[in-house]
């Protein structure tokens, strides 16, 4: 058993180091800044009390960022740190304490904003700029020089005299009016619209056309300038020289001799940053004097000559106006709070998130109430409370949905789950398309040239709908499938009120988006939608390639939904689509009758099984709020079409054929089974060495496994006894991916290390930590994160940390070198 202190400290080490990720390198915060301060304060003050749980590679004790593959990576010449915080004036009175110990003579601080980006260190010699770097992890960064030359801002070519070799840093930044502009773009394509300019600014300097960086509206503070020959003799002194010599250095700076001043200073931009033209979360208050600042020094993560002050989030109150649901990749229900339009922190801000139904309760929050958001640092902003005051007389508790929104099957919420999730895993459209996403990505298949929206778009005109049926796409089923997005309506527009007539169905279906004009066209000839597959149409060149177009996937749609009857269909999946229902509907109905001339009513009475209700949507909006739908047909002009063109169809059909070699444990972890991440996957390839073999384990033979607990196993037979599963993996079987593990893998693998467990601590010469982990594995030992009684080998490389190595001894275990390892395998 581990030390519960211990424990705690390495589970705060894991959930800080998965958020630093997060933010650094995906440029995707889950938690509010200062939640996670919080959490690195918790982590701190329990390393401070138990120093024999120390470690160098804590999140406490390195700057969280990291090099990418991307870029050149280039170690700093001057090590860039992070900065310690400060949230109150007490936090400020003690840091001079700490420094007036160390240091003699008048203090002066320089106060500057914390201006929100991402921390560049440019080189320029003889008055030239060569290199921009990123901060990375502290010690190393991304050579991003090409795309840093493309911000105006920034002087490539100094004016006037300054030193000759220097290096200077600051932050790159995203103004807010730039920010907002290309968000009220991207919302008009109808595309995702970027999160914050912080993120923005960071996620552009990674981009890897320079090109694209040149088209954002991207900006350069400076904040640092770093000599070698004690030029200048002050901070404030250097940055107002860098001034004059063509540097953005913000007039916002001031120098101050008094923490009182400082306070002051913090007070009034607590107030006047929200008329800034950037985002601030704070002020760095540094020590002046540079001869001081270099007697004070460094601990393992900041400079102990400055100090951040971060401001409190921000607070405004609007109203709720109404509550919707969203559904995630896994079925989960997130309640979004519809708010009137207001201003936060620089942004409009119309969305917060609610969370899950007990955060509602907890509140009280009705629609209707006067509430208060929040942006906490700088995710999605939330709502904190509610102004009862303001609660109108007739408002009334809310009632948290019951139904899906997407495909309205009761939800279910778990013991213990705070959230609801809809349990139609099958057959609602963001977990079908979610789990074919998750199969193609990275990690799993890794289809090349196939990417999220284009799995959505191929499952909204009804080409797909399981991980299985990417094997049957061609080349010509996907060329040129196009669609058309916008915000509300999906593609069926009924003009004769509630009536599906053949000419609304064609232009409904979505396939192809046929025009009105052409459906219409189209329809006059017919009597049912399928005898457009043998009807001769005289028409013009783009209508004939629509219609061919409409043709090929209709056809494909219709041959795979006749092959069952409805019963069998609907048993088997567990809902329909509308597009396969009217085709099973009307099929086989004589000639002559008006096949689709059913009403809305009656369609969805007749069927209950309709859960793919997308295309239904636009009628309940219809039906609700005529106004509102009106408005949104008016938006169709601007519709946003997805398409796939000759090179993409190329692309797609070729990364799905080279998917079929992918080793077996990642199509193992593509499938998709709860609780199947990768490693698990590979622990049950290894394990198992097959497919069959995994799924012909019970219960008791799955625990066996090392690693495999209760959960696993359980939902492995749960997979495996579903029926839809198992006529998904004949298919894939079928198909020939990889469903066993490859001669080769199996040759490389022992029992020599049987029953042994690892511990890889260190830097390694001859083999990378990853092939030591993975000769570990294949020759059957266990690798394990931390020492133990059960440890049996430690294999200590360069760097190995002095508590490690005080713990190993203590407890006895055998440290031996990479070389010693190399031999025993
Ligand atoms: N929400 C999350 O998941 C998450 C994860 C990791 C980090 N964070 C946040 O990031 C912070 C840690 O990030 P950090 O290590 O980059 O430190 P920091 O942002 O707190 O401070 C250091 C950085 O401030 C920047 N800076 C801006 N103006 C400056 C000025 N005038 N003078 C000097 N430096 C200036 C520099 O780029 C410097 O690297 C934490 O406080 C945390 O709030 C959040
Ligand atoms: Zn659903």
């Amino acid at each position: 058993m581990k030390h519960p202190i211990q424990q705690k400290i390495e589970n705060l080490r894991d959930t800080l180091h998965k958020h630093n990720y997060e933010y650094y390198v995906l440029d995707n915060a889950t938690i509010s800044d200062y939640d996670f301060d919080m959490l690195l304060k918790e982590l701190q003050a329990l390393e401070e009390a138990h120093p024999e749980f120390a470690d160098e590679n804590s999140p406490t004790q390195k700057v969280g960022g990291a090099v990418t593959k991307n870029f050149e990576t280039v170690v700093h010449k001057n090590r860039m740190y992070s900065l310690d915080n400060s949230y109150s004036k007490e936090d400020l009175l003690d840091w001079e304490k700490r420094i007036s110990k160390i240091i003699e003579g008048e203090i002066t601080y320089t106060c500057e904003l914390k201006y929100d980006g991402a921390s560049i260190n440019l080189t320029y010699e003889n008055g030239v700029l060569v290199k921009a770097v990123t901060r990375g992890d502290g010690v190393q960064g991304d050579d991003v020089t090409a795309n840093v030359k493309t911000i105006k801002s920034l002087p490539l070519k100094l004016q006037g005299d300054f030193v000759d070799n220097f290096e200077i840093r600051g932050e790159i930044i995203l103004p807010l009016d730039g920010f907002n502009q290309m968000n009220l773009a991207r919302e008009e394509a109808g595309e995702e619209i970027y999160k914050n300019p912080r993120n923005t600014a960071s996620g552009s300097l990674k981009l890897q056309n320079s090109a694209e960086v040149a088209k954002r509206p991207l900006d350069c503070l400076l904040y640092q300038v770093l000599t070698y020959n004690n030029e200048f003799t002050s901070h404030a002194q250097a940055l107002e020289k860098a001034r004059t010599v063509g540097f953005k250095v913000p007039e916002t700076i001031k120098v101050v001799s008094s923490i009182d001043e400082v306070v002051a200073f913090v007070e009034y931009w607590d107030k006047a940053r929200f008329d800034l033209p950037y985002e601030t979360d704070g002020i760095v208050i540094k020590v002046n004097n540079i001869r001081q600042q270099e007697e004070l020094g460094y601990t393992a993560k900041s400079p102990r000559w400055a100090i951040a002050y971060k401001f409190k989030a921000e607070q405004v109150s609007t109203q709720l106006l109404q509550i919707t649901y969203q559904v995630g990749r896994t079925g989960a229900i997130t309640p979004v709070a519809n708010l009137e339009p207001v201003q936060l922190a620089g942004t409009t801000v119309k969305r917060a998130s609610l969370h899950n139904a007990d955060q509602i309760a907890l509140h009280d929050i009705r629609i209707g109430d006067e509430v208060y958001v929040e942006k906490g640092g700088e995710i999605i902003p939330k709502i904190v409370g509610v102004d009862l005051t303001q609660r109108p007389a007739d408002s009334l508790p809310t009632l948290y949905a019951t139904h899906c929104p997407e495909c309205n099957t009761p939800l279910v919420r778990k013991e213990g789950d705070a959230k609801h999730y809809c349990p139609n895993e099958y057959g609602c459209k963001p977990q079908v398309s979610g789990r074919i996403q998750h199969f193609i990505s990275r990690k799993a298949m890794d289809v090349d040239g196939l990417g999220g929206e284009t799995v959505d778009l191929l499952c909204d005109v009804g080409l797909i709908e399981n991980y299985a049926d990417l094997y049957a796409l061609t080349y010509d089923t996907i060329l040129n499938v196009e669609k058309a997005y916008d915000s509300e309506v999906s593609g069926l527009v009924y003009q004769n009120k509630l009536q599906i007539t053949i000419e609304n169905a064609i232009f409904g279906l979505g396939y192809a988006n046929v025009s009105k004009r052409l459906a219409s066209l189209l329809a006059s000839k017919i009597e049912a939608i399928q005898d457009l597959l043998h009807t001769e149409y005289t028409l013009e060149p783009k209508d004939a390639e629509v219609l061919g177009k409409f043709k090929r996937i209709f056809k494909h749609r219709y041959e795979i939904v006749l092959k069952q009857n409805l019963s069998e269909f609907v048993a088997l999946k567990g809902y329909v689509s509308l597009s396969d229902f009217l085709i099973l509907k009307f099929n086989g109905k004589e000639k002559g009758a008006n096949l689709f001339d059913t009403s809305f009513d009656e369609l969805l009475n007749a069927s209950k099984q309709i859960k793919y209700v997308d295309e239904l949507k636009s009628i309940a909006v219809f039906e609700d709020k005529y106004e509102k739908f009106n408005e949104t047909i008016s938006k169709i002009a601007n519709r946003r079409v997805v398409g796939i063109r000759e090179t993409g169809a190329k692309n797609i059909i070729a990364g799905i054929k080279a998917s079929k070699q992918i080793p077996f444990e990642k199509v193992l972890y593509a499938l998709g089974i709860r609780f199947v991440g990768e490693t698990v996957a590979k622990k049950l390839a290894n394990a198992f060495k097959n497919l069959d073999a995994l799924f012909a384990a019970d219960f008791d033979t799955l625990i066996a496994v090392d690693e495999i607990g209760d959960r696993i196993a359980e939902s492995i037979i749960a997979f495996k006894n579903e029926p839809l599963n198992q006529v998904l993996i004949a298919r894939l079987k079928e198909y020939g991916l990889q469903f066993s593990l490859s001669e080769e893998v199996l040759q490389n693998q022992t029992d020599t290390l049987s029953g042994k467990t690892f511990v890889v601590s260190g830097v390694f010469h001859k083999v990378s930590r990853n092939e030591l982990k993975k000769l570990i594995e294949d020759n059957s030992g266990k690798v394990s994160s931390s020492i133990s009684k059960k440890t049996d080998y430690i294999i200590a490389g360069d760097n190995m940390g002095p508590a490690k190595l005080q713990k190993a001894t203590d407890l006895g275990i055998t440290i031996i070198s990479e070389d010693d390892f190399l031999e025993m395998v």
